[in-house]
């Protein structure tokens, strides 16, 4: 089963292995991703690549995803160029949302490679860079354009590139989706739907006197879709979508199309006019006519988008002459997180773009929610602090929030309090507890200031932002890993180190790096830890460190009526079998459900990603599998299976079973 497909959801793993009865074939193709500083030779280096003239190169604006088609003799190595395989990623837009500064030649690659391997998908282990030989996953060659311009060194030959070509094969071959199986009518939609794209329709101009204009299909309907599949013998698929949408979500993953199930009427068939369309909106490169427009600093300052500049920036791709599409794009765009519409009354219909706004000092934006007052208190800063985290990742955090919570007003005037990087809300009805969540380089924090001086335990807010955060790293396939550390209130969120949750819970006191002098653990991690919470991750903590643990305590509560290996732990929960089925238990023994079950489990394994349950039954050598609440989801049996013993899970979710015969 292809990567891609094992980390999409089961129903569309279901999916693929039905349309897998019916016949698979081998398929074969290489992405390249060509990233790099501004000007450094990237667009010359992918023209060269491809054998075609750098003579007429200009500079790219933005993210550029060019689909070059080349055809590579798999035995040879050879390169046949017909016309367009490549992607060349890197943008002016970018460089200046990230605003990085490098101090060394090491910090500037180690960020390209962080770059691209926050979106390798090829290995289960997501904090991983490397794989078990340590290469890198995905594989990185390193060029270094302009050597020309080092005296003594020559200029790069066409043998160098053909080197180059060869090595991209060699690097291909190596990862372990070459050569990937794919059901045959995939392979055949995925080639229609290719050739759809290459279809010419014609344009008619809405102008007065324009003449109508060729262009190729970038999008396409989804009953259109539905025909496509249909001639390509996808079964009932008029009636039942589910292996189309499986489908097309894979290819969506793949980067071949755009397709969203919650915005379904149309099919992206080329990503490359979605960039293009994006680029309108999001870019450091307007031109002039939309500049001068007012509503242009109502954007720079405020990050509403007025309707006129939506439908002058529209004016700017011109296949999109056709405004038919201009609700879907709006869509598309809410749903990448591009723009978002609040959630306040009174803003309701209005679309935001936050990613667009002019950047403010932080102290500056701040100092708009400064509460004089003597009552009011500041909670601690909770702190992810990311290993490395992409420019686009704390956007979509805000936006959701945006979404969800109403922001706040600036002091003495209507505008929302939203700002580039920051967002601060209304956190409950009555106005008495405002909500600050930034961004500051490698960190995403928030703190409460509440008009009222009591004691309030954020903790629901501190469970939205995590969970949304992993949400984020799920949807996106982002492999960022992040440590929880808090802050004091008052104290700098950069340079101030605070302390991380493990060591809050266990110590006391810690000393602050900001106020050089001792803080209270509890004060600062009080308002966003509930006791229970406390206690329950005390528990854990000393069942990772001590043998006799709390842990212990529920298994000896369970070897009284069962055997010995049927404890699993999930979480702060423990699952226990016994007679009549599962029984799961909280951390301090209480029990919190039972499910009820038709065997007698005598090993059983608690599977995270799925999570599904697994259990061997011994007197009929079967291995079932139910889902969390103990419902059946099916069961194995094999001749070969007998007397099974044991069984556990391994990191590739492959279910392993110790029976007599194999
Ligand atoms: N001397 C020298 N010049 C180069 C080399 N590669 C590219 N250039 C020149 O550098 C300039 C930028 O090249 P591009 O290929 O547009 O660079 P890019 O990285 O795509 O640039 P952006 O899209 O603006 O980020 C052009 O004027 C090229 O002619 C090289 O190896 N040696
Ligand atoms: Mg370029």
């Amino acid at each position: 089963m292809p990567e891609t497909i094992k980390n999409m959801s089961v129903y569309d793993r279901e999916a693929f292995l039905k349309a897998a009865n019916s016949g698979t074939t081998k398929r074969y193709n290489i992405r390249v991703m060509i990233v790099g500083k501004q000007s450094a030779g990237k667009t010359c280096l992918l023209r060269r690549l491809m054998n075609e003239e750098i003579d007429d190169v200009i500079s790219t604006d933005g993210i550029n995803i060019e689909r070059r088609k080349c055809h590579i003799d798999i035995k040879t190595g050879v390169w046949h160029f017909y016309k367009y395989i490549s992607e060349d990623f890197q943008s002016k837009t970018y460089e200046n949302m990230i605003e990085k500064e490098f101090d060394s030649i090491g910090e500037y690659i180690d960020f390209w490679l962080d770059n691209i391997h926050c979106y390798c998908t090829d290995d289960k282990n997501t904090s991983m860079q490397c794989n078990d030989d340590l290469d890198l996953n995905p594989p990185v060659i390193i060029v270094g354009t302009g050597i020309d311009k080092i005296p003594l060194v020559c200029y790069v030959t066409t043998v160098e590139f053909e080197e180059l070509r060869t090595d991209i094969v060699r690097n291909a071959k190596d990862l372990s989706n070459w050569e990937e199986n794919l059901p045959i009518r995939w392979i055949v939609l995925e080639k229609e739907m290719y050739r759809k794209q290459t279809e010419t329709a014609i344009l008619f101009s809405e102008a007065e006197g324009e003449t109508p204009r060729c262009e190729n299909k970038k999008v396409i309907l989804y009953t259109e879709a539905q025909s496509l599949a249909n001639e390509c013998t996808f079964p009932d698929v008029q009636k039942e979508t589910s292996e189309l949408d499986s489908f097309l979500k894979y290819e969506h993953e793949i980067g071949n199309i755009v397709f969203f199930k919650e915005v379904r009427e149309y099919i992206v068939l080329d990503p490359e006019w979605l960039v293009d369309v994006f680029r309108c909106f999001v870019s450091h490169d307007y031109n002039g006519e939309a500049l001068g427009m007012p509503e242009w600093a109502v954007l720079d300052e405020t990050g509403k988008l007025e309707d006129n500049l939506i439908e002058k920036l529209f004016k700017k791709v011109p296949s999109l002459i056709l405004t038919k599409h201009k609700q879907y794009l709006l869509e598309l765009m809410e749903e990448f997180g591009i723009i978002v519409k609040p959630k306040n009354d009174d803003f309701r219909n209005d679309i935001y773009m936050p990613c667009m706004i002019k950047p403010r000092p932080f102290q500056e934006i701040l100092r708009k929610v400064d509460v004089k007052s003597e009552y009011c208190k500041k909670s601690s800063w909770f702190c992810l602090v990311f290993n490395f985290l992409p420019p686009s990742y704390f956007n979509h955090i805000l936006v959701s929030f945006v979404k969800n919570k109403q922001l706040l007003h600036e002091k003495n005037d209507s505008k929302l309090s939203i700002y580039r990087n920051v967002g601060i809300f209304q956190l409950n009805e009555t106005g008495s507890e405002i909500l600050v969540i930034c961004l500051s380089k490698n960190l995403i924090a928030m703190q409460v200031i509440q008009l009222k001086s009591e004691n309030v335990c954020y903790s629901y807010v501190k469970n939205r932002l995590i969970n949304l955060v992993d949400l984020i790293k799920q949807r996106y396939r982002i492999n960022v890993i992040y440590e929880i550390r808090f802050k004091c209130a008052d104290g700098s969120l950069l340079d101030n180190e605070g302390i991380g949750y493990d060591e809050a819970i266990v110590k006391g006191e810690y000393r602050c790096t900001d106020h050089e002098e001792m803080h209270s653990s509890k004060v600062i991690y009080r308002s966003w830890l509930k006791e229970e919470e406390v206690e329950e991750e005390r528990s854990a903590i000393i069942a990772n460190t001590c043998p006799c643990t709390s842990a212990m305590i529920a298994i000896k509560f369970y070897v009284e009526t069962v055997p010995e290996n049927m404890v699993t732990r999930k979480k702060n929960e423990l699952y226990i079998g016994n007679k009549y089925g599962i029984v799961v238990f909280d951390m301090s023994g209480s029990v919190k459900r039972r499910m009820t079950l038709s065997f007698t489990p005598c090993d059983k394994c608690y599977d995270v990603d799925s999570q599904r349950i697994y259990c061997i039954v011994r007197e009929h050598s079967k291995l079932i599998c139910i889902d969390k609440d103990g419902n059946d989801i099916f069961t194995f049996t094999n001749p070969n299976m007998t007397k099974v013993k044991d069984l556990t899970i391994d990191n590739e979710g492959n279910v392993v079973v110790l029976c007599t015969k194999g």
